[in-house]
């Protein structure tokens, strides 16, 4: 009983990652999965997928360890959040794919409610947008286009859930229907000031409350599973970026942690009650323990590593994503070229879905790495915008510290112009698997094998603290040409 079971579902890949009694990833194991793009701008998993490499992946992380169920304490499961499945009671097999959080089908939904006015009172309720990003709207969707689905959901026949409350309902052999409060959140019909499901939402969306899941603490009893040769209790869920912000250690009001994979999230705790954003940033739940939740004010990019896959993929300027940094490094600082990356609309704080991507700045002399440059600028720049409206709304008194993870945390480079044209502390921890350690730590601390938060908290360790060493006019004229720029993309 010696190890935890992270398993951390993400959009692209399902991964498990052996935890042992230190805290310390032992063995791991990932595999990624097929998607699906049936029309522009949709996107779709097929839950069967979902389901087998997750279980494929548990199974191939035991192995590697030479562990069995008996020497596993207990699983967390972390999860892409958003992402849509309903399913039959009866028969655990989902009605439809899995609908995507970047799926855009329902834009036309969103828009018809935010016409009737109605943006105000999801905003006040949920503390999200209408966009076509969460949940609700993907499960009205379903619920309209399969044949008879209304009827049987409301008649308790379908069940809703997000990935986490899918792979619980497999674990447990349908046994339990549950989810936790910070997937809850991103559902468009979760009341998180009063953390119970909203009627008001329910009706607005036109989703029957007989398909939704319980929603429990992240730190609970989430049923056991003898998928792995022994009973095995589910004892920690959180939605993935509510994990690396619990992987973090990011537990006191005004710590912020910023997740870099294919997107960018980043999240500031701003305690113990929801705080409303005047800057269209996201309110959510940054977990829920003992029943007492805290909340977070967040931001969401759609694109941050993406725009280093484009480099590799779709320019062909590079071959490995770790060459961004270098050949960033030797562009002309002449020059001053501006990426927008809309190449998906943009996120927060502009949530304009048809916007689309612009290159500004061109010169005879611009080539590889004057690109390279802005691409990875882009996100730091993205970023200054999610952490100048976060301060706004939520007060900045006090240095903000940002604590860095995901893949493109690794690069150097951008980690320094990150910290060069916020003008703040850049801090990069030495365990970067900050996603699956939250899952891990809430199943671990349930089972009583790992540390209460304090203890946690103070295990997280610094690898590489950024400093600023950007002047300050140089700073505040390149964002201010950022701003220009994504005006202009806008425009067009
Ligand atoms: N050294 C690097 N420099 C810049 N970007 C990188 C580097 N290593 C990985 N990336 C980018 O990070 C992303 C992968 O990060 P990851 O956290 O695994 O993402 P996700 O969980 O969304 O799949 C990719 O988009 C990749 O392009
Ligand atoms: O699976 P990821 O790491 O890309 O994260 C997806 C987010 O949870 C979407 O909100």
């Amino acid at each position: 009983m010696t190890h935890i079971l992270a398993i951390d579902q993400g959009t692209t890949s399902s991964r498990a990652i052996l935890f042992d009694g230190s805290m310390r990833a032992v063995h791991m194991a990932q595999t990624e999965f097929p998607q699906h793009f049936p029309q522009a701008g949709w996107v779709e998993h097929d839950p069967e997928d979902i389901w087998d490499t997750t279980v494929a992946v548990c199974r191939q992380a035991l192995e590697k360890g030479g562990l069995m169920a008996a020497d596993v304490a207990a699983i967390g499961i972390t999860n892409q959040r958003e992402t849509t499945v309903v399913w039959d009671r009866t028969t655990g097999r989902a009605i439809h794919n899995a609908i995507v959080w970047q799926d855009r089908r329902t834009a036309a939904i969103c828009a018809d409610l935010k016409a009737a006015g109605h943006e105000p009172a999801v905003a006040s309720v949920t503390g999200l947008l209408l966009d076509p990003y969460f949940s609700g709207t993907k499960v009205k969707w379903i619920l309209d286009t399969v044949p008879g689905a209304r009827a049987r959901a409301e008649a308790g026949e379908l069940l809703f859930g997000t990935v986490d409350s899918f792979l619980i309902w497999r674990l447990t052999g349908g046994r339990v229907h549950a989810t936790d409060a910070t997937n809850a959140a991103r559902t468009l019909l979760f009341d998180i000031e009063k953390g119970e499901w909203s009627a008001q939402m329910c009706a607005l969306l036109d989703v029957p409350p007989a398909m939704l899941p319980e929603v429990r603490d992240c730190a609970a009893d989430f049923g056991e599973t003898t998928l792995f040769g022994g009973s095995i209790p589910i004892l920690g869920v959180a939605g993935d970026q509510q994990a690396a912000t619990i992987g973090q250690a990011c537990f006191a009001p005004g710590m912020m942690k910023s997740t870099y994979g294919t997107g960018c999230f980043a999240l500031l705790n701003t305690g113990d009650s929801p705080v409303a954003s005047r800057n269209r940033m996201l309110t959510t739940v940054a977990y829920q323990l003992d029943g007492k939740r805290a909340y977070a004010l967040e931001g969401s990019i759609f694109i941050a590593g993406a725009v280093v896959q484009w480099l590799r993929d779709g320019l062909k300027l590079i071959e490995r994503a770790d060459q961004s940094g270098p050949l960033a490094r030797q562009a002309d600082p002449a020059q001053d070229v501006v990426i927008v990356p809309a190449f998906t609309g943009l996120g927060a704080p502009y949530w304009d879905p048809d916007c689309r991507g612009a290159m500004f700045g061109l010169t005879r002399n611009t080539g590889a790495a004057e690109i390279a440059r802005a691409a990875l600028e882009s996100v730091a720049f993205q970023t200054r915008d999610l952490v100048e409206a976060m301060r706004a709304d939520w007060g900045a008194e006090g240095e903000t510290i940002l604590r860095v993870d995901g893949g493109m945390s690794a690069s150097n480079w951008t980690m320094q112009s990150l910290s060069d044209l916020l003008g703040a502390a850049v801090d990069r921890p030495v365990m970067q698997e900050t996603t699956a350690l939250g899952a891990a730590w809430l199943a671990g601390m349930q089972a009583g094998v790992y540390p209460d938060r304090e203890g946690f908290a103070a295990t997280w360790a610094l690898e590489r603290r950024f400093e600023p060493l950007m002047e300050t006019a140089t700073r505040e004229a390149r964002y201010a040409r950022w701003k220009r720029a994504v005006a202009a993309a806008m425009s067009v």
